[in-house]
């Protein structure tokens, strides 16, 4: 077998990143980056032979790491290709994602996982890490073969079988114990099925006053549950996908009380809005698990800030007009959230004072980083360590269209609203995909 080098070391041009505020905090510096690496922080720093960035009144965050994301390729290229979920992801300041494998043919085999691996390095915007499928064609019946795909060139450590539940107990509890022998974790989409059948929103008060069948808390936090004890009696690593309510946050405190190695994602749409916005029956809001109360984004918000949820994951679900631009019923469940995801962050944590740019670090590059046993990502900004950056304007702000975002569909829940602070670049390895909203390929 020819070994593949699993994160390429690239050869750039010396780059001067100039006044930088490495988390928010202290005097600006500046960044001095060469071979792919943070070289040199220091305050006025000899340009040399560097390419200067004036990045003035920026904040330097590491890169952040997506665990979830759908890029729509093989198989929907008509809603988003590798090459523009790419894009999107180095303009929002990714510089790693996870693509989720409910593709078309789904990734639950070494040969689509590395088609989906050698994509993302053709493109090279970010690092995009396939997740495998835990059960074959995501039917929840047979284990995939997780070893063939963990040692492939992808070389992948997160399964999920995310758009459908793990939902047999006998099939989650066989998943752990492969992925604890192949040291990978299973990313579970918590959904009791038997609880949701034909759910189109939370079941509540809008839920009921709408019209619309109920997709009840319980049918998240019942899985979570019984997983957290799975996990907990096989002595593996489990990760919980987009938390969404309260309880949820409760089950998972309880958890890591008791010792269970479990981590969780919250969106950032489940930090922002909630299911008043479905009285316009507009389907660009409809998305799995449901949008909420006012009660659980608090809780949520609450459970971030805390560390009860370890990360900001988007769960960045493009999807065709065809497909989206309908009745509610027939609507697919899904929303951009890859450009929007920081800025949504900031509204909804560090204006309020929950976060701070050490915390923002923390949920949306460090812990996914860690959670995926990525050693190259969400690494401190210091000296030695590789060049993987997000600058963040933090004073500006702007306004979503989504004829102005990288993605092929448009089908943002933030059209129209503006938002605070930006990204500004984002640099991989010691090179810039992104520079004030435009892709530097
Ligand atoms: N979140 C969604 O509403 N949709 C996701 C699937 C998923 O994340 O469950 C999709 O693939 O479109
Ligand atoms: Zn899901
Ligand atoms: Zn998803």
């Amino acid at each position: 077998m020819t070994a593949v080098a699993h994160t390429a070391t690239e050869t750039t041009t010396p780059l001067l990143i100039r006044g930088v505020r490495p988390y928010g905090e202290g005097e600006p510096v500046d960044l001095r980056i060469a071979e792919g690496r943070i070289a040199e922080i220091g305050p006025g720093l000899a340009a040399e032979d560097a390419e200067v960035l004036d990045a003035g009144g920026l904040v330097a965050l590491p890169g952040f790491v997506d665990l979830h994301t759908h890029l729509r390729e093989p198989g929907r290229e008509d809603a988003e290709t590798i090459d523009t979920g790419s894009a999107a992801a180095a303009l929002g300041g990714y510089t790693a994602v996870f693509a989720m494998a409910n593709t078309d043919p789904v990734a639950d085999n070494a040969v689509v996982v590395e088609h989906v691996w050698r994509r993302g390095r053709e493109v090279g915007l970010v690092d995009v890490h396939p997740v495998g499928a835990v059960t074959v064609g995501l039917a929840g019946e047979k284990l995939a073969e997780l070893g063939a795909m963990a040692r492939s060139s992808a070389r992948v450590r997160v399964f999920s079988d995310d758009g459908q539940c793990v939902a047999d107990p006998l099939i989650m509890r066989r998943a752990l114990e492969y992925t604890k022998a192949l040291d990978a974790v299973v990313a579970q989409h918590a959904e009791e099925p038997r609880l949701t059948v034909g759910a189109q929103a939370h079941e509540g008060e809008t839920a009921a006053r709408l019209g619309l069948t109920g997709w009840p808390a319980a049918a998240e936090e019942a899985v979570v549950a019984r997983d957290c004890l799975l996990a907990e009696q096989v002595g593996a690593r489990l990760h919980v996908c987009h938390v969404s309510t309260a309880g949820t946050a409760d089950v998972l405190r309880w958890a890591k009380r008791r010792g269970v190695r479990v981590s969780a994602e919250v969106t950032p749409h489940h930090l922002l809005l909630t299911d008043e916005r479905l009285t316009s029956y507009d389907p660009v809001n409809k998305v799995n698990p449901p949008l909420r109360t006012e009660r659980d984004v608090t809780a949520l918000r609450r459970a971030l800030a805390e560390g009860v949820l370890d990360c900001v994951a988007t769960d960045h679900a493009p999807h065709a007009p065809q497909d989206k631009d309908c009745e509610w019923a027939a609507a697919r469940p899904g929303m951009l959230g890859l450009q929007t995801a920081l800025s949504v962050v900031v509204e909804a944590l560090v204006r309020p004072g929950l976060l701070d740019w050490r915390g923002v670090a923390r949920v949306m590059s460090e812990r996914p980083a860690e959670i995926a046993g990525l050693a190259d990502q969400g690494r401190p900004l210091a000296a030695g360590e590789p060049a993987n950056l997000a600058l963040v304007d933090p004073d500006t702000r702007w306004t979503v269209r989504a004829s102005e975002l990288a993605s092929i569909a448009g089908n943002t829940p933030y059209e129209g609203m503006e938002l605070p602070a930006a990204v500004a670049a984002t640099v991989l390895r010691g090179r810039v995909t992104a520079y004030q909203g435009g892709i530097r390929a």
